[in-house]
């Protein structure tokens, strides 16, 4: 594999970015989270004279953020959670308008990871940000073509990510899923994998059985967990090895993890990423929440392809 080059002239210029709009249009998914935010997050955007358009089921807000672009608007806020942002990112980069677009998070869903990374609040918080905060370029993960803002995760934790319980979230934090994983780990088969990876400008690899492997963008996995620098043009990845763990053994497992990396856990930082099947059988990927399926996944970044309104907590590279 080639390295992926991270453009000197985006480098020169950093994330940050001057403000200028145009056109603001708002793509608001009204059952996004509780559902309840629709007539208040539409007062917030109509007082500032922003176009709203709802969306009405899956793939509306990629179409909406497509026309959004082919119109001219390169102020496009998005009121959900991650998955509608996913969409309306998916959007722009088919229209081929990352570039000229800049996106205001407005967190009305359940998770909202991503708004947490990037220093938004609440959805008022949202607006003001547009008006007063910075903006800046960061890094997008692009699967086989399809980008992502968050992560791409594939074995246990893509579907328990769901259900994690609060009992969880409480005594892990960011990395609740990851537990919830573990803890089902006894009856879970594996992944079988080969990856490749390009860190440091050297390939490393990593084959075998896989409890999960974990790439993200935003996200750390190990140790806290919490935001990665989106700024540096890197994926974090991580695979955890596969072991038969009943629950007590699965809880000493994450507390390690939590701590440090261990023989059982892969980490490194990449540009470019392949994972492939070696059994045949189709791997589950959760890109930003959304399920895929793939024999073989190519991951790269687009270092500081998007372009976003950021909170004043928002800090490019938060210590470990
Ligand atoms: N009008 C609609 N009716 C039903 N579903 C919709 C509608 N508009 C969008 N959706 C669906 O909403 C999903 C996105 O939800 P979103 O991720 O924004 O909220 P969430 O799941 O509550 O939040 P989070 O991902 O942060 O946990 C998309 O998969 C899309 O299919």
């Amino acid at each position: 594999m080639q390295e992926t080059a991270i453009s000197v002239a985006d480098e020169a210029v950093g994330g940050a970015m001057p403000q200028t709009d145009g056109q603001r249009w708002l793509v608001l998914n009204p059952t996004s989270g509780s559902a309840d935010h629709t007539d208040h997050v539409r007062s917030l955007a109509e007082e500032r004279d922003y176009h709203v358009e709802e969306t009405q089921g899956e793939g509306h807000a990629t179409d909406l953020a497509t026309i959004a672009a082919d119109e001219g608007v390169n102020l496009l806020a998005v009121a959900g959670g991650d998955g509608t942002l996913h969409e309306v990112v998916a959007g722009l980069a088919a229209a081929d308008a990352l570039d000229r677009t800049t996106v205001a998070v407005v967190p009305v869903g359940t998770e909202n990871i991503f708004a947490t990374n990037i220093g938004i609040r609440d959805a008022e918080h949202a607006f003001d940000v547009v008006e007063t905060g910075a903006r800046r370029r960061v890094d997008v993960g692009m699967a086989d073509g399809e980008p992502f803002v968050m992560s791409s995760i594939a074995g246990l934790v893509a579907d328990a990510s769901v259900s994690t319980s609060s009992e969880l979230k409480e005594r892990f934090g960011s990395l609740a899923f990851l537990a919830n994983g573990v803890q089902e780990a006894a009856s879970f088969d594996g992944l079988h994998i080969d990856l490749t990876a390009i860190s440091n400008g050297e390939e490393v690899t990593w084959s075998g059985d896989a409890l999960c492997a974990l790439v993200g963008n935003s996200r750390r996995f190990v140790e806290e967990g919490g935001q990665a620098d989106l700024e540096d043009g890197l994926l974090e990845v991580v695979v955890i090895e596969h072991m038969p763990a009943g629950s007590i053994v699965a809880e000493a497992f994450i507390q390690r993890v939590l701590g440090r990396t261990t023989d059982n856990v892969f980490h490194t930082q990449a540009a470019q990423l392949e994972i492939s099947s070696t059994d045949g059988d189709p791997i589950g990927f959760s890109l930003d929440g959304e399920s895929r399926y793939h024999d073989r996944l190519a991951i790269h970044t687009e270092p500081l392809a998007l372009r976003v309104c950021v909170g004043p907590e928002y800090t490019v590279s938060p210590p470990p």
